[in-house]
C-alpha cells in the first residue's frame, strides 16, 4: 500500500482534534496555520492550548470525546492516549467518511501527516509512510539546511514572473521554454549570495519587471 500525497485546502472548514496534549498541540497548530477552525475535545489540555483558546484562536471543549463530536467537520485528528477512544474516534470518522489521523496507530489512519520544511509558498513534505517519524524528522533538518530562507523570496519572484508572462499572450511552447528556462538560472543561489545584479541583468533580457522591493 503506497499512501497519496496531497495538500488540503482547509481555509475555513472544521477540523476536530480530540485530545488536547503535546502532540495534539503540534497538530493543532499546523492546522492553525492552514487557516482552518480548529475545534479541540479533550478533559485536560497543554497551557499553550488553554490560550489559543482563551485568544479565540480555537474552540475548546473541557470534556471527554462522545459520539456525535465529528458533526460537521472536515477532518479529524484523534491525539488521545486512550486506545478504546482512538478507536471510536476512527470508527465514527469512517461512518462519516472523514478522513481521520490516528495519531499513535498508524495502521488504522486514513492520513498520517508529513514532516514539513517551510519556505513561504514552498513546503516540502516528508513522510516515511510511518516507518520512522524520527528519519523523516531528520530529512527535515537536512533539507532545511539545503533550502534556506532564500527559497522564499524566489518563489515570490517566479510567482510574480509567471503572472506577468501569462498575461503576455505568447504561444504555448514559446511560454513553456521561458518557464523552463527561468526555473534553470542559478536565482536561489544568486539570491542568498546578494547577487541582485545578476537577478537584474536575466530580468532585463527576458524583458520582466526587476523586484524592488524583494531586495
Ligand atoms: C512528521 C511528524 C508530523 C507531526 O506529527 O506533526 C510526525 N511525527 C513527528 C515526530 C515524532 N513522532 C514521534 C517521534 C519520536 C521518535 C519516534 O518514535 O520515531 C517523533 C520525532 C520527534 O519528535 O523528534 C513518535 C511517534 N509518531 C508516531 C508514533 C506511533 C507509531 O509509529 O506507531 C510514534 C511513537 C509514539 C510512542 O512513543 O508510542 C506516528 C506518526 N507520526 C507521524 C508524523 C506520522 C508518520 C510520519 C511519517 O510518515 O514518517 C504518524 C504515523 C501518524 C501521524 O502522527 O500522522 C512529526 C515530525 C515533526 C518534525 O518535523 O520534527
Ligand atoms: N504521532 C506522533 O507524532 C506521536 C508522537 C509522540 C507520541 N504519540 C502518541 O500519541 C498519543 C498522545 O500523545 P501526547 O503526548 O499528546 O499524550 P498526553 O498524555 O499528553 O495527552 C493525552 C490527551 O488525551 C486526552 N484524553 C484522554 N481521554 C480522552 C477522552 N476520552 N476524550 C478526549 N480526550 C481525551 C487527555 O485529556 C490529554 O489531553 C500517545 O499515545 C503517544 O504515545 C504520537
Amino acid at each position: 500500500m503506497r499512501y497519496y500525497p496531497v495538500f488540503l485546502k482547509l481555509e475555513g472548514r472544521l477540523c476536530v482534534v480530540v485530545g488536547g496534549g503535546e502532540v495534539a498541540e503540534r497538530k493543532v497548530e499546523a492546522l492553525l496555520e492552514a487557516g482552518a477552525r480548529v475545534r479541540v475535545i479533550a478533559p485536560e489540555v497543554t497551557e499553550t492550548l488553554r490560550r489559543w483558546a482563551e485568544e479565540g484562536r480555537v474552540e475548546l471543549e473541557v470534556r471527554p470525546y462522545r459520539e456525535g463530536d465529528l458533526s460537521g467537520a472536515w477532518l479529524v485528528v484523534a491525539a488521545t492516549d486512550d486506545p478504546g477512544v482512538q478507536e471510536a474516534v476512527f470508527r465514527e470518522a469512517e461512518e462519516r467518511g472523514l478522513f481521520c489521523n490516528v495519531v499513535d496507530k498508524p495502521e488504522i489512519c486514513s492520513f498520517i501527516v508529513p514532516s514539513v520544511v517551510r519556505r513561504g509558498r514552498l513546503q516540502l513534505a516528508i513522510s516515511t509512510s510511518g516507518a520512522s517519524p524520527a528519519a523523516a524528522r531528520r530529512i527535515r533538518e537536512r533539507l532545511e539546511e539545503e533550502f534556506g530562507p532564500e527559497w522564499e523570496v524566489y518563489l515570490e519572484l517566479m510567482a510574480r514572473w509567471r503572472r506577468e508572462i501569462l498575461s503576455r499572450d505568447l504561444p504555448e511552447e514559446e511560454r513553456r521554454v521561458l518557464f523552463n528556462r527561468l526555473a534553470l538560472a542559478p536565482l536561489p543561489e544568486w539570491i542568498r549570495q546578494g547577487d541582485w545584479h545578476y537577478v537584474r541583468a536575466l530580468a532585463e533580457k527576458e524583458g520582466l519587471s526587476f523586484p524592488e522591493d524583494l531586495k
